[in-house]
């Protein structure tokens, strides 16, 4: 759980309160772990703690407290600590304890007041204290940022936001600009010429439950995280400034069904892939048909079908148009041309939806969607077409200029796979105009308005990939109540940037489309299902499964793309998980070996790839998700 589940700030200090009320040393217990995590930055920068600069940008909260304790413990190693007091004030105790240890307290807003400081000083003392500021951020081993943590309200305002900016200039600009020299030798290591940041908590300055980015904010090299993860840790564009994560794990009792983001990661993905059974044919491991693909564009077709080809179902039916046909079998003889019963349906990747022909695809998707088409009650819309029970329809990826051609309210096994600039035309296209930087700023808002006003599941691609649908048993938990009651978000960000290249979301539609239908198929046993089972499957029809199957691949396209192209830089690591006592010592997770902490990792760029790479290394990458199925055998 703590290493898949976001939870939000008000569901953490929930959980936290029994504790507290217990008095398990909570910010102690933070502390130590935060001060662990330094002391491995510094070491992995090359240094000593004992020789090391700690400079700790400090609110007047408990983030603030958490720092200054952690503060407090790198002092005591040996290390030069000194805080920037950004807030009205210091935690107490907390700022007694690093005093008490060495620690020195430079007071940079005026309204500060702390026992024993020179406060409420005039603008030129200020910007003489900013200088300085500037002075030891730049010249600092590491920046722990412990402004703001899930106290944080709105945009950075002040003396945090001053910090904020500042920060961001030196690590823009780094030594060479402020000295004026070129420190960095050609050799690489002037990678260390500009401190590390630790974030404490969350980053300073961010959407903590939303995501997003209101003003001058903490980028971060490492995020220390307490308790459970947070949702802009997870969802962008937050989750793209924090760095690599550490959660701190302090015994909070939070309940998984309350979860307002989960990550996918290789257990989930291969929990929804269907192994075949000795009694299984063609037909019971899954047809997907796919009407994608041009006179214009064939390609597309080509890609989507041998995706789905490669991805376990039992058959792919194609329905694309003439020259597309004879380039899709010549690229896989196994597909069959026409049409027939499916499980699951791909359809749009490189159709026009202007081509108004009769026999173009774009009127063959236009009809197929209608039949998903339901008022916003849920049940199907029977305007002119033959009235269908909504449980019996196959789940559809519905994809590029398929988008074009959706209806206004939908079923929920309709899969829309936008990027940015799709998703903004259909909000646009819906009444709610939006920019795609509108959409950039706030990818999850916008996933959960389209899926809320089309009752569709939303896959919005992006270096981290969010999915948003039906989970049928969701409370609305998204605290600005943008999320509709029953909405459920996956995340899923395993692959590196050569995964963007022309045709890359062809072939993910195809291999969504073959996993819904291995998905359907599992649940359909047509033969000799009961009414009740049958019915059953049904209720099964939306989500948690299509949420989970969308964002499963996505998840299998990013490791494909991680594997064609040997790049293991991506948006999404796996979190570090770190446990911590009430008393005694931090425990790293057993699993993490050293050289793999967020903070010292050997990261290899790769190299570029084309969409047909992805489709090759589809088989690698399932079969080493399948191999967790046969370690699942084996334990049982
Ligand atoms: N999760 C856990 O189990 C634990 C969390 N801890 C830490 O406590 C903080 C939350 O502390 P809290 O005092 O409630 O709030 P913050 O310190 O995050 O912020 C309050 C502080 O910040 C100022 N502030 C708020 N918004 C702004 C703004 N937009 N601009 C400038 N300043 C702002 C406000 O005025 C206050 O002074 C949590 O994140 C953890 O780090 C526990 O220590 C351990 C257990
Ligand atoms: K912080």
């Amino acid at each position: 759980m703590l290493r898949t589940m976001a939870f939000t700030s008000s569901d953490v200090r929930a959980a936290e309160r029994p504790l507290l009320d217990r008095s398990v040393p909570l910010m102690r217990m933070a502390s130590r772990a935060l001060a662990d995590v330094c002391r491995s930055v510094v070491n992995a920068r090359g240094s000593e703690v004992e020789r090391s600069s700690i400079v700790i940008l400090a609110g007047a909260g408990n983030n603030g407290g958490d720092g200054l304790y952690a503060g407090s413990l790198l002092a005591r190693s040996g290390a030069g600590v000194t805080v920037l007091a950004v807030g009205t004030a210091l935690h107490d105790a907390a700022a007694r304890s690093l005093m008490r240890a060495g620690g020195r307290v430079l007071v940079v807003d005026p309204r500060c007041r702390i026992p024993g400081f020179d406060t409420g000083f005039d603008d030129a003392e200020l910007r003489l204290r900013l200088t300085a500021s500037a002075d030891l951020l730049l010249h600092a081993d590491v920046v722990m940022d412990a402004m703001t943590g899930i106290g944080s309200k709105g945009a950075l305002t002040g003396t945090a936001s001053v910090m904020a900016d500042l920060l961001a200039e030196i690590l823009h600009d780094g030594r060479r600009c402020a000295d004026g020299n070129d420190d960095n030798d050609g050799n690489g290591e002037g990678a260390h010429d500009r401190p590390t940041v630790v974030a404490v908590d969350v980053p300073s300055g961010l959407g903590v439950d939303s995501g997003t980015v209101p003003g001058a904010s903490i980028t971060a090299d490492v995020t220390v995280t307490f308790g459970a993860l947070k949702p802009c840790l997870v969802v962008p564009p937050v989750c793209y400034r924090r760095g690599g994560l550490v959660v701190v794990d302090l015994g909070l009792d939070l309940d998984p069904g309350r979860a307002v983001v989960r990550r996918m990661d290789a257990s989930c993905a291969s929990s929804r892939l269907v192994v075949p059974g000795a009694g299984d044919m063609k037909y019971s491991r899954g047809v997907v048909g796919l009407i994608t693909g041009s006179q214009r564009y064939p390609g597309a077709g080509v890609l989507s079908v041998s995706a789905a080809a490669r991805s376990g179902c039992g058959m792919v039916r194609y329905l694309g148009p003439r020259r597309a046909q004879d380039l899709v079998l010549q690229a896989m003889p196994e597909v069959v041309v026409g049409k027939g019963h499916v499980q699951a349906w791909t359809v749009g990747c490189g159709v026009d939806p202007d081509d108004h022909d009769d026999d173009s695809p774009a009127s063959a998707v236009g009809a197929l969607l209608r039949h998903y088409q339901t008022d916003d009650g849920g049940s199907v819309s029977t305007t002119g077409v033959e009235p269908m029970p909504p449980v019996s329809m196959p789940p559809v990826c519905v994809d590029a200029g398929a988008l074009d051609l959706l209806p206004d309210h939908v079923l929920p096994q309709v899969v829309i796979t936008p990027h940015a600039g799709e998703l903004a035309r259909l909000l646009t296209r819906m009444g709610h105009p939006r920019t795609v930087d509108a959409v950039l700023d706030d990818p999850w808002g916008n996933a959960v308005l389209v899926h809320r006003i089309t009752g569709a599941t939303v896959l919005l691609k992006g270096a981290m990939t969010l999915v948003v649908g039906d989970d049928g048993q969701g409370d609305g938990l998204h605290p600005d109540g943008a999320h509709p009651d029953g909405a459920r978000t996956m995340v899923s960000g395993a692959g590196p940037a050569w995964l963007s290249t022309a045709g890359s979301g062809d072939v993910l539609a195809g291999l969504i489309g073959s996993l819904l239908a291995q998905w359907r198929a599992s649940r359909e046993s047509a033969d000799d299902a009961t009414a009740e089972e049958r019915s059953s499957a049904g209720k099964d029809r939306g989500c948690p499964a299509v949420t989970e199957i969308a964002a499963a691949g996505a998840y299998i396209h990013g490791l494909s793309g991680r594997m064609a192209s040997g790049c293991d830089v991506c948006a999404d690591a796996e979190p570090l998980i770190m446990r911590v006592a009430p008393v005694g010592g931090v425990t790293r997770d057993s699993s993490t070996s050293s050289d793999r902490v967020p903070w010292n990792r050997a990261r290899s760029i790769g190299h570029p790839i084309v969409a047909s790479d992805l489709i090759e290394q589809l088989q690698f990458v399932l079969a080493s998700l399948l191999r967790r199925h046969e370690d699942d055998d084996a334990r049982r």
